[in-house]
């Protein structure tokens, strides 16, 4: 860090669908931590790009900020910024940084966030490294950890922090959102709010990629290690039951994954295997269907925060590691709950 001053760390916020997901809360959870290890040499910062709202009040903080809030706020506004566009990330970012210059600028490694990341890297020159599990400073230099072949192998990197500040992008869910401190008393004191309006150029205003839509991928299609809830199935589910499997999926806004045996037999594409030869995941929610649970398919769950077994066999190795077990046949369970929701969303 930057000689004997109180070098700034940035947390970019993200937004999904118009609302700030939680991710932002886990960012900001590590790199409070970071500045806590650090005292008085590092302080924590969040950036926001938006568009400009017609009464921005300093209200307008109180969503990003639950439990841990920074001790700045640099909001930047500019009507282009009113959806997420690559260029319009890069050129507000880019103008920020040659504006305040951080030591360190730490963002989601969202859809998004592996987008503009590295582009503003490349642009502006910075150290980057991506898809961190864990980032900590010793003196001038940044030590990250990273995964490698699909969470088999770990590698730490050092990144010598100079006159330039390091990006860093980080893995979502990695560490899970933090809860309020049990010792905190009332919410967190409000951050020094600096609002800035962006002087952009004519041409980082109309961007040369233009948003058509959004349009979520199938369930099939859903990239495993990045999903929140994944529905798989095994031997249990057969050939018919993926049918049911990936509409249940579907409508739950998960992924479908699956057991070796599964992809052996052809019934879902190979890339959907989960466990040692297959994908290791890292979801939320993980619902394991007709799987007896071995080892080669667990050792791919480890990372799953809640799990959800269904088999008819109770002696099944699945339910020693599931949170809540259902005792039946995974077809007829799927068949009832997608019936549920099919009612819950035309409200029945
Ligand atoms: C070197 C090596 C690497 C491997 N790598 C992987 C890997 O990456 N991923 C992987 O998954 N496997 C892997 N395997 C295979 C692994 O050992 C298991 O054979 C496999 O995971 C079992 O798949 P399964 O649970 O679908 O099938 P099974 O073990 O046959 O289990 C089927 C389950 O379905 C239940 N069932 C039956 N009827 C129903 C019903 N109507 N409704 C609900 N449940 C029902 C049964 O009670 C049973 O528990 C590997 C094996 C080796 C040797």
């Amino acid at each position: 860090m930057r000689g004997e001053s109180v070098a700034e760390l940035w947390v970019v916020l993200q937004e999904q669908d118009g609302l700030p997901p939680e991710y932002n809360q886990e960012v900001l959870a590590e790199a409070q931590e970071l500045v806590q290890q650090h005292s008085g040499r590092l302080q924590l910062c969040a950036v926001q790009l938006r568009a400009p709202l017609p009464t921005a009040t300093e209200k307008n903080t109180e969503p990003f900020f639950k439990s841990i809030a920074p001790e700045r706020f640099y909001v930047l506004e500019h009507p282009a910024l009113e959806r997420y566009t690559t260029e319009g990330y890069v050129a507000a970012l880019s103008w920020l940084i040659r504006a305040h210059t951080p030591a360190l600028i730490v963002t989601s490694a969202t859809a998004n966030g592996q987008d503009w990341a590295p582009r503003l890297a490349a642009q502006l020159g910075l150290p980057f490294v991506a898809r961190c599990l864990r980032f900590v400073l010793e003196q001038d230099t940044l030590l990250t950890l990273r995964a490698l072949y699909g969470g088999r192998a770990y590698v730490q990197t050092r990144t010598r922090l100079g006159r330039l500040p390091a990006l860093v992008t980080f893995v979502p869910g990695t560490r899970g959102t933090p809860s309020a401190s049990r010792s905190q008393v009332g919410p967190s004191p409000a951050p020094e709010v600096i609002r800035y309006q962006l002087p952009l150029a004519t041409e980082e205003q109309s961007p040369r990629l233009q948003r058509l839509g959004i349009e979520a991928p199938a369930a099939e299609e859903v990239e495993l290690e990045a999903a929140e809830k994944i529905v798989a199935g095994g031997r249990g589910v057969g050939r018919e039951g993926f049918a049911e499997l990936a509409t249940f999926a579907r409508l739950l806004g998960a992924a479908v994954g699956a057991s070796r045996v599964a992809t052996d037999r052809g019934w879902v594409e190979s890339e959907r295997q989960i466990g040692a030869t297959g994908k290791s995941v890292s979801p939320r929610l993980y619902i394991a269907c007709g799987i007896s649970g071995a080892a080669q398919h667990t050792s791919g769950i480890r990372e799953a925060q809640t799990i959800i077994a269904i088999n008819p066999d109770r002696n099944a190795p699945i339910f020693a590691l599931a949170d809540l077990g259902l005792l039946g046949d995974a077809r007829e369970i799927l068949r009832r709950a997608i019936q549920l929701l099919q009612e819950e969303s035309v409200g029945v």
